[in-house]
């Protein structure tokens, strides 16, 4: 480990994060009732232009009037381009109860997008008198988001987590596709005749993985569009997981289960893990680092490698 040591990231369940465009309240009792560990209520992308500030009173009632139990409470603003951000923020703080956990900051682009609005939260929470801090989390989904992506994820102690969003960072990217995530038809390699798929989403998940884990935040990944393929879902969600994403973000309620399921470790593996900082103790009690499990090797990073697992399991089960 360098001297800098790796900060842990915040110690709570992100698995799946739930999206609802506020201009449908409809919905805000479901997603509340869901098993999702996160709720965006979003005023972004999802919400027309003429409907924005219908939406923004919705999700400032919302916030106060429904149980949301212990989930943790998102919303999403407008992005910084937009003439819309500074009255969601304002708003928000100034309109909306101390449950409210957190704001998404779409299409971040550089650290001094993280600037603007942790000063102005800052400002309005001084102002207001608020008690709890609000966090912040940001959708990496762009050209200049991934080329910035460390100083974004080093910018604000009020940082939480940082998602991928796959569909606007194909946009900005100019890649030749439509598909939100997932397998895309055209990016294979060809060996003796056959196709072999691959991920064209990995560099960019594992540069967020990376950023993220130097300065102690939740990397995330972002949304899987074709709702009726859960099949894909889970294995998009499962490469994610595998590179060291903690959760993914559900579309439609279906998505939920999916995302559980995937980013809550299998009891196998939490016994393996369990087997191991058992091993690695017995281990140390002879003066040994290493030891075999299994029939492999198990030395001093197979413990933190398997406390990542039983740390997971914990937070399921408090
Ligand atoms: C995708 C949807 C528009 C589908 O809505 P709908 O047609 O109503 O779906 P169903 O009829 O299949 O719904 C079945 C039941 O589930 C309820 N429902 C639907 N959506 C939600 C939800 N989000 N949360 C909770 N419950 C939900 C319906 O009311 C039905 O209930 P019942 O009648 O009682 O059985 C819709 O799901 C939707 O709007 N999804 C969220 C869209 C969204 O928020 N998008 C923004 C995030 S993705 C993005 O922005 C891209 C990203 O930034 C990037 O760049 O990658
Ligand atoms: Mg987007």
């Amino acid at each position: 480990m360098s001297f800098r040591t790796q900060p842990p990231a915040p110690a709570r369940l992100n698995r799946c994060q739930l999206f609802g465009p506020g201009s449908r309240a409809a919905l805000f009792e479901k997603m509340a009732g869901s098993a999702a560990d996160v709720i965006n209520l979003d005023l972004e992308d999802s919400v027309a232009p003429d409907d924005k500030e219908q939406a923004r009173r919705n999700v400032i009632q919302a916030v106060g009037d429904i149980d949301w139990g212990t989930k943790t409470l998102s919303v999403r603003i407008n992005g910084l381009d937009t003439p819309w951000w500074y009255r969601d923020v304002v708003d928000l703080l100034e309109q909306a109860g101390e449950r409210l956990d957190q704001i998404m900051i779409p299409k971040v682009g550089n650290a001094a997008d993280i600037y603007a609005v942790d000063a102005l939260v800052t400002a309005i929470e001084a102002a207001k008198g608020r008690q709890k801090r609000i966090g912040l989390e940001v959708i990496i989904e762009s050209a200049a988001g991934i080329a910035h992506v460390e100083e974004i994820a080093a910018s604000s102690p009020r940082l939480q987590a940082m998602s991928l969003g796959a569909a606007d960072f194909a946009a900005s990217m100019g890649m030749a596709t439509t598909g939100i995530g997932g397998t895309q038809e055209n990016y294979y390699m060809l060996h003796e005749g056959a196709k072999y798929w691959s991920d064209p989403w990995h560099w960019a998940q594992t540069a967020i993985v990376a950023a993220c884990r130097t300065h102690g935040v939740l990397p995330v990944d972002g949304p899987f569009g074709d709702f009726s393929d859960d099949e894909g879902f889970r294995a998009q969600a499962r490469r994610s997981a595998t590179l060291g994403m903690v959760g993914k973000w559900a579309i439609h309620p279906k998505q939920v289960a999916l995302a559980n399921e995937v980013f809550s470790p299998s009891e196998k593996a939490v016994t393996e893990a369990r087997e191991i900082l058992a091993a690695m103790e017995e281990a140390k009690r002879t003066g040994a680092g290493a030891t075999v499990y299994k029939g492999r090797l198990v030395d001093i990073a197979s413990i933190r490698q398997a406390q990542v697992i039983v740390r997971q399991a914990e937070l399921i089960e408090a």
